[in-house]
């Protein structure tokens, strides 16, 4: 039933009004699915290759689409990813793209879960998923390579961790988005929005800091639950790796520095999360980090995994980090990404299943999140892309999907 029929794929736009690859896949029995690869900004040295999706389109019809009409079931995952790693031939994705092997693989996955009429979380995770929902990272004030003019750390992040529902914690965030704009205003500094719908004003991180402390506490006292504070501080984009140093728009910290920093942050503010606080090479600074404040925080791994379970073995060894990344357009397909996440909740590492800045009306994530138990999810506060992936979680909690 669940045999392919047909694969095909198109260029779309994502929300940064660029171009980025569709595919819909078609089963013997009517099954479709239909997902949409989303692109990275501050994207990882060791990721997976995006190739322009006009030239994914054309390798993954050449070398992909034939090994897997009339020869590949949707309903097994692992052989249609194990045909797209064969028919890529390398080791990246740099043949086909990273980007035309995602959307295959995802919607070929709900093209399994729509013949078997299932939910795609419970196609992907078992019958018993479905119970458990991801704290929702919501990415409030943010700089970086997601904004000019504006913030030196890439994402500052609401992360409602004692909401008692996915729906009051995905409210929660978009109440700390407008209390921010609220802080804003009265402190006249107009601003617009980074690729994340994030606000993106023209400040620096100390003030970033005290405006978000005073957001999360102002909607904390509203909602009477704890509402947490998170960073991504991308540190690869920070690092400059002729000088050893990360660059900052106000100094320099050397890599010591750059662990102090970050340690009494996570004091000051109480930070639950802080993914990339140090460059994607740095296996020993982060484990540094870690010994010092994984025992209060998360120190999440973005960059510096890449979704790639040899990185993250070599994390595990090392001591690097307590928490992974999870960008399943990183590695390629879906199988890689779910390996990712077991071996990741094998060794205690919490997985962060993660939209990018680039992004779709795609809402594939949030099933992954559902259907692996992943413990948060990051997928920004407000905006249409983003608001996808978070009502797409509330419709699951609803039993609506
Ligand atoms: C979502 C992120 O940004 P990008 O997609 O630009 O890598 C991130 O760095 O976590
Ligand atoms: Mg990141």
């Amino acid at each position: 039933m669940t045999l392919i029929t047909d694969v095909r794929l198109r260029r779309i736009l994502d929300s940064r009004g660029n171009p980025t690859v569709e595919a819909d896949v078609v089963t013997e029995s009517g099954g479709f699915g239909r997902a949409a690869a989303p692109s990275g900004a501050s994207t990882g040295e060791y990721e997976a290759v995006e190739r322009p999706p006009g030239e994914a389109i054309a390798a993954a019809r050449e070398h992909a689409v034939p090994r897997l009409v009339g020869e590949a079931y949707a309903g097994n995952q692992r052989d249609v990813d194990a045909i797209l790693h064969a028919a890529d031939g390398t080791d990246d994705f740099s043949e086909i793209g990273a980007n035309s092997a995602v959307a295959i693989s995802m919607a070929a996955a709900k093209a399994g879960a729509d013949v078997l009429g299932a939910p795609l979380f419970q196609h992907l995770g078992g019958t018993f998923r479905g119970d458990n929902f991801p704290v929702p990272l919501g990415n409030v004030v943010g700089g970086g390579e997601h904004a000019a003019d504006a913030t030196d750390i890439q994402e500052f992040l609401a992360a409602p961790v004692g909401a008692p529902s996915v729906e009051d914690a995905v409210f929660a965030n978009a109440a700390v988005h407008a209390a921010v704009a609220d802080l804003l205003e009265e402190r006249d500094l107009p601003c617009g929005k980074g690729d994340e719908g994030a606000w993106a004003p023209s400040i620096d991180d100390s003030e970033a800091f005290e405006l978000v402390a005073e957001a999360v506490s102002m909607v904390q006292d509203e909602v009477g639950f704890n509402i947490g504070f998170g960073l991504d501080v991308a540190g690869a984009e920070l690092y400059d790796s002729d000088s050893g140093t990360y660059e900052y728009s106000d100094r320099s910290r050397d890599t010591d520095e750059q662990i102090a920093y970050i340690a009494e942050l996570v004091e000051e503010y109480d930070l639950v999360y802080v993914e990339d606080p140090l460059d994607e090479d740095d296996y020993d600074a982060f484990a540094d980090l870690t010994d010092e404040v994984g025992d209060q925080t998360l120190i999440c791994g973005d960059d510096l995994f890449v979704t790639n379970t040899d990185r993250l073995v070599e994390g595990i060894d090392r001591g690097a980090a307590n928490s992974i990344l999870i960008k399943p357009n990183q590695i390629g397909t879906l199988t890689d990404a779910f390996d990712a996440i077991e071996l990741a909740t094998e060794n205690g590492y919490d997985s962060v299943v993660s939209h990018r800045s680039g992004e779709t009306e795609d809402t594939t994530i949030a099933h992954l999140a559902v259907a692996t138990d992943a413990p948060f999810i990051k997928t920004g506060a407000v905006g249409g892309e983003r608001t996808a992936k978070l009502n797409e979680l509330i419709r699951i909690a609803d039993d609506a999907t």
